[in-house]
């Protein structure tokens, strides 16, 4: 039976940590509207446009010129959720430092990636409908594969095994989903 438990992912990778219902459907139904309200962007890439649109608070990494900057403040309507996702994640108040706003609407996903070395602790809320977040590790033979579902008002953490040595990607959605993405520092 062994051999056949490895046809199926593996539920659970070190530094991955989640919880259902961090957030209220009230709640959720504003932070939503404020994503919404936000001039959002395709995502850029090269030649490449992604169909998620995004905004970035506090710091923002451009993937067309490799830049770091420093941008807007993370707005106040945001502090709540934020202090939420450092308690979660066992971080000190202040240490998440950027934003990552993001809407998939119907086709939209996002690809295989790693985030940016220039990051820490990455804490994700999900909105709206639900995904699932698959985990994939590259091995001498072959991919180790890992996936956890992303229910609506849920938070996931990354760090350590998971968010240095394993990638991550959605596959496109057929319902909208909003996501709000806190990333702290690397050290
Ligand atoms: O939408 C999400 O929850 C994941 C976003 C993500 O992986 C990223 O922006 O690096
Ligand atoms: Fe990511």
């Amino acid at each position: 039976m062994a051999s056949n438990l490895d046809l199926f992912p593996t539920p659970v990778v070190s530094g991955l940590a989640f919880q259902g219902e961090a957030v209220a459907s009230g709640e959720e139904a504003d932070l939503i509207e404020r994503i919404d309200e936000q001039s959002l962007s395709p995502f850029r890439f090269q030649q490449w446009t992604g169909k998620r649109l995004t905004r970035s608070f506090g710091w923002s990494y451009d993937f067309e010129t490799g830049s770091f900057t420093q941008t807007e403040p993370i707005p106040e309507w945001l502090y709540t959720v934020k202090r939420r996702a450092e308690r979660f994640a066992g971080l000190a108040e202040g240490d998440l430092v950027q934003a990552l706003l993001i809407r998939y609407d119907p086709g939209a996903g996002i690809g295989w990636h790693r985030d940016r070395p220039v990051f820490g602790h990455v804490v994700g809320l999900s909105l709206g409908n639900a995904a699932t977040l698959r985990l994939r590790q590259r091995r001498a033979d072959g991919f180790r594969r890992a996936k956890i579902e992303l229910p609506p008002r849920s938070i996931y953490h990354l760090s350590g095994e998971v968010r240095h040595n394993w990638e991550h990607s959605i596959a496109p959605l057929e319902l909208p989903r909003w996501s709000i993405t806190f990333r702290s520092l690397a050290r």
